[in-house]
This record gives C-alpha cells, structure tokens and sequence, in this order.
C-alpha cells in the first residue's frame, strides 16, 4: 500500500543497466535494478524500546546527557590523584573514606590521600586514578602501591568518554539489535521512532500443491514455499500475510494477486514464473502492472519476474520467484531481502563473505554465478574449511537444511580446486 510514493518506469530503469539483456543478467545487474527502482515506507511509529528489536530506527536517537554521566571507578580498589605517583608509579597513600556504586564519597581527598572505591562509583573531587586492589598491599590504613603497576589516569572512565550530551547515538536507518536496545535503555529512554512494519503478502501457486493437512494424491507435493517464506519474511520482521496456494487459473491468480497488492506493500509468489504450459502466472502479473521477467546467469534461481502491480489504486512491489524450494530461497536471500530492508528503510550492510579452504574440487564454468550450499568445518591447522551438503539440485531442500551457508562461486570465476580459497556466505545474518 505505497500509494504514495513515486515509482520510475521500470523500462527507465533497465536502460541504465549497462548490457542488459533480460535472458541473462548477471546477479550484481539484478541487485541494482532493484536498488533502483524500490522505495522506503515512511510512515513513522514510536514503540516501547521491547518492541523495537529488529525495527529500524526512523529517527537519530540522540544522548541526552553524557555518557557516562560522571567520572566513575572502572576497577575495584583505591582512588588517588595521579600526581602523588612517584616517578615510576610507587606510593603509599592513606585511606580517608569509601566510594561505592550507588554512593558516592563526597568528603575531600587531600594530597596523599585515597579512598576505598568499587567499580562503577563516582571518582572522588580530585581524584582521577584508580590502583586495582590486587595489586597493593595494606598496613593499617596505608596502601602500598609498588613502582611499575599504575600511572597517572589508570583505571578511571571519563564523563562522556561513550557520548557526549546532544551527540547521536544510534542513525536513523539503523537495525536495531540487542546492543542497540541496551544502548538506548542506558540513555533513559523507554520509546523509540520507528517505520512502521513492512506488509508482505505471499503465496504458492501450482495445481500439484497440497496444503498441510491435506491428503496427499497421486504426483502432488506438499507446499513447502509458503512455510520457508513465512519463516524468512518472520525472521526479517514483516507483517506476514498467507494467501495460500492457488490454482494455475487466470482468474484466481488474479484475484490473489489483486487482494495481496490492496493490502501489502510487497507482494511475493512462487512458481509459474518459468516457460511452462501452465504458466499463467506470467500473463497476470503483467497484466497488472509494470513487470519483467528475467532469467537471470545464476544457480539455483534462474527465472523471477520483477516490478509493481496495481489494484484499486493501491500498488506492490511484485517478486515472482522460481518454483523449486531451493531457488525460492536463493532468490529470496539474494534479491528480496535487500530488496525489503530497503523498503523497510534500513541502512545496508554489505554482506560478509568469509574466504574458506575448499575440501573438495568445485566444477563451474565462468558466465554465471552459482550458490552452492555447504557446511562450515574447522581444519586441524586451525583454518575454516567448506565442503557442499552432496546434491545441489534446486529441488532438494536438504541441502538448503544441512548447509551453514552458501559458497559463492563468482559469475567470472571457473572451477575451484580442492585446497585454494573460496568465498562463503554464513546464513546467519542472512535473516
Ligand atoms: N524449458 C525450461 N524449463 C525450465 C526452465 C527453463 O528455463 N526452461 N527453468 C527451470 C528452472 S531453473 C526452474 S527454477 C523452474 C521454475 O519454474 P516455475 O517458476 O514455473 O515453477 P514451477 O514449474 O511451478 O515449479 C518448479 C518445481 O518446484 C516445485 N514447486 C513449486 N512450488 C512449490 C511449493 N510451493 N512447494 C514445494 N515445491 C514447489 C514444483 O512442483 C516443480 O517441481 O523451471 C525449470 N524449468
Ligand atoms: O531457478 Mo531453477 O532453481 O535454477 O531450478
């Protein structure tokens, strides 16, 4: 429901995409396209900082003090001014009184001086070093600092040595984590500004899917699409909305199509989106809107259809993605989900690629870039090594449930042999 927003002509977009050729664009090609052409929802809400982990942030959260707000002890032991350190650090100061957390020493501490003082408590009016106590010895009321273990400045944290009053502490863009809402909670803050949810419509079509719970029958398959999508749209923190599976029918496609884009900002099928007989997929999605179909130099993934469609005045973005299971979640991974943080208006990271030891020799021919899944595995030298789950086939979704991530083989890199370096992409992270 994007309504408001300005959309260039898909067309406009393509052009700029050096070489492009809708039978086989290279991945990065892809991924710029759809960087181009999608906007960010800007409808802002302020929610309880609990509610915010894994919303984005809409506005700069700015400290409103500083950070911390007082000179503080950040070890356990005896507070002294650093100038009564003698050359080398030695001295023998007297204790004069006790600083905890939560209650400060307030008297003076003269020259000589020093106070008994815990982690975390006020550092004392004149007072800016800290000895550990592990490392004195006492006599009486006298603490004996040895030459060697300390000068001046030691040990005690600054007022606004984190933030300074008025300074941002988390950008507006920003996906926020667990340190994050830690971050904010140390500011007093109970509320955060954040965009609103992402809605996310999707479905599976094809006449050979049953829903769970339903009989199986003769050539069917259970509709596995629907639930890895759920759980990646879940994981990336939309507001799911489940259409089901539908008919490869014209009018129903239709119809599902019509309800998803009334009543979400991105729309995401899968199957039907290839050259098959019952394919009408294709012919819909353009009939209602502004839509390409790629085939893209890629495996697994090679068909997805692309753009925005329109229904009673309320537009979506459109991804068509291949049928089988392992292309859904490729494509997903590599081109909805950016797709969707940007929406969601988060601040792109790239991804980290790990450089890993190939077990095994990987055949690839350059022209295309292949994911291949793979586990993650510690060599005895201590380098991480990488070897694929056994059968690549797009349909094998075990390969996708065995793997730790994927190895990326570059759309101009050729075979890889076994012992050279090769580029992994962790699935942690991914959503
Ligand atoms: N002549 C050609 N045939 C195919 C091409 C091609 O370029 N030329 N591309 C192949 C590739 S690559 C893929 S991927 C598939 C994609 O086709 P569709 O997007 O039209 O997908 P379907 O035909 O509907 O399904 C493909 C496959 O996946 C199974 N499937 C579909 N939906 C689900 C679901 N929700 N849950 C579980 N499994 C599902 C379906 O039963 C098929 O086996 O086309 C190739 N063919
Ligand atoms: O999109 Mo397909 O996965 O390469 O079978």
């Amino acid at each position: 429901m994007s309504a408001s927003l300005t959309f260039p002509d898909l067309a406009a977009v393509v052009c700029c995409v050096g070489s492009y050729d809708p039978d086989a664009l290279r991945v990065d090609q892809v991924q710029d396209i759809i960087a181009c052409f999608v906007r960010s929802v800007r409808t802002a809400e302020r929610v309880d900082i609990r509610a915010a982990l894994g919303r984005v942030l809409a506005a700069d959260v700015i400290a409103p003090f500083d950070v911390p707000s007082h000179d503080n002890a950040g070890m356990d032991g005896y507070a002294l001014r650093g100038a009564d350190l003698a050359a080398g650090g030695a001295a023998a100061p007297t204790v004069v009184g006790k600083g905890l957390a939560g209650h400060a020493y307030t008297g003076a501490v003269p020259s000589g001086a020093c106070v008994r003082i815990m982690t975390g408590a006020v550092m004392p009016e004149g007072c800016d070093t800290v000895v550990p106590q592990e490392f004195v010895r006492l006599e009486g009321d006298v603490v004996h600092i040895p030459a060697g273990v300390l000068k001046p400045g030691d040990n005690a944290r600054q007022r606004g040595e984190d933030l300074r009053a008025g300074q941002p502490a988390l950008a507006v863009g920003k996906l926020l984590r667990p340190a994050d809402i830690g971050l904010v909670a140390s500011l007093g803050l109970p509320e955060v500004m954040v965009w609103r949810k992402l809605r996310v419509a999707f479905m599976s079509t094809g006449d050979e899917l049953r829903s769970l719970g339903e009989p199986p029958a003769q050539g069917s398959v259970y509709d596995s699409n629907r639930y890895t999508l759920w759980a990646m749209l879940t994981r990336l923190g939309c507001e799911v909305l489940d259409l089901g599976v539908v008919r490869d029918d014209p009018a129903a496609l239709e119809t599902a199509l019509r309800q998803a884009c009334e009543n979400a900002d991105a729309v995401i099928t899968s199957g039907g989106v290839s050259v098959g007989e019952a394919d009408h997929m294709r012919a819909v999605m353009a009939s209602l809107g502004d839509v390409v179909f790629w085939r893209i130099a890629m495996r697994p993934g090679r068909p997805m259809a692309f753009g925005r469609i329109e229904s009673a005045g309320h537009g979506a973005m459109l991804f068509g993605l291949p049928g089988n299971p392992v292309a859904v979640m490729v494509t997903f991974y590599h081109f909805v989900r950016e797709a969707l943080l940007h929406m969601m208006g988060a601040q792109m990271q790239p991804l980290p690629l790990l450089s890993v030891v190939a077990q095994t020799t990987l055949r690839k021919r350059p022209g295309r870039t292949e994911y291949q899944r793979a586990v993650l595995e510690r060599l005895p030298d201590g380098r991480l090594a990488t070897r694929t789950t056994g059968d690549q086939g797009s349909g094998i979704l075990r390969s996708m449930s065995r793997a730790d991530g994927f190895i990326v083989l570059h759309h101009e890199q050729g075979s890889v042999q076994a012992g050279e370096l090769v580029d992994f992409l962790p699935f942690e992270g991914l959503v």
